[in-house]
């Protein structure tokens, strides 16, 4: 099996896990978000550990340890990114696989249970064509400022989502083209995001244009830009304008 066939194995099947956890009715709101986010870190973690026992590991749900610094493999997971959307039984929530490799996202799979779709970064879809007034898509709880300002800017549309995997893979898919997010994330909420983004040819990068790098020993990753390559420049010099 190739790392991205296990990507996306592992992400089809902690998919189904908390789809089973969410029909099942004996759960609800925040309790059940919980024990979601827990019972799919288990899955992840134990399976990535007998499949790829010399890599690194860093997971939302689990303690780092320093261990993952010295590796030049890295599998960084999120159990349920979009846990509140999740927890709302709503179909906005992913499931990140990721493996950085010498701190680059090398490959990944994001899957998206509440629609049934596993995106992967060694299957990459021709992308679908754009359209002309720009959509972005920001969060439902916290729009990024600088995104609604630049959205302001260049006549975007606004469409709020839950998840940073939901939102990049809108972009991946055609429903979006620009995915602009400030004020914060963490590394696993946007790396198999990135994987699967720049394997479909989209522009992925820190908000000043500089790549995002992985497996850095703090897991803050300040902010990020995922997007039509045709915007990129456009985007990257409105948020520069901003700032200044
Ligand atoms: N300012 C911030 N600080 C920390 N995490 C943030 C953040 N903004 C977004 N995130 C994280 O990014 C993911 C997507 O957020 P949003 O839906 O608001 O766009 C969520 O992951 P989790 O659901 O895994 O916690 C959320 O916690
Ligand atoms: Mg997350």
């Amino acid at each position: 099996m190739t790392d991205t066939e296990l990507a996306a194995a592992l992400a089809a099947t902690a998919g189904r896990i908390a789809l089973e956890i969410q029909r099942s009715g004996l759960l609800s709101g925040k309790p059940m978000g919980d024990a979601a986010d827990k019972a799919v870190n288990q899955f992840l973690v134990h399976a990535i550990r007998q499949a790829r026992p010399d890599d690194g590991l860093l997971s939302e749900e689990s303690k780092d340890t320093e261990e993952r610094l010295g590796k030049e493999r890295v599998w960084i997971i999120d159990p349920i990114d979009g846990t509140r959307e999740y927890s709302e039984a709503r179909s906005d929530w992913a499931i990140h696989v990721a493996l950085a490799v010498g701190g680059e996202p090398a490959l990944g799979a994001v899957g998206l249970p509440g629609i049934d779709l596993v995106l992967r970064s060694d299957r990459p879809k021709p992308l679908a064509a754009a359209e002309e007034r720009p959509r972005l898509v920001v969060s439902r709880t916290r729009p990024a400022k600088e995104a609604v300002e630049v959205a302001e800017r260049i006549g975007g549309e606004l469409v709020a989502m839950g998840s940073a995997g939901a939102k990049a893979m809108a972009v991946v898919r055609g429903e979006a083209e620009i995915y602009l997010h400030t004020g914060g994330q963490h590394q696993w909420d946007n790396c198999a995001p990135v994987a699967v983004a720049l394997a479909h040819g989209l522009h992925a990068s820190r908000v000043d244009g500089s790549p995002l790098v992985y497996n850095e020993a703090d897991s803050w990753m300040p902010d990020l830009l995922i997007c039509r390559p045709e915007w990129a420049g456009r985007v990257l010099a409105e948020v520069a304008a901003l700032s200044a």
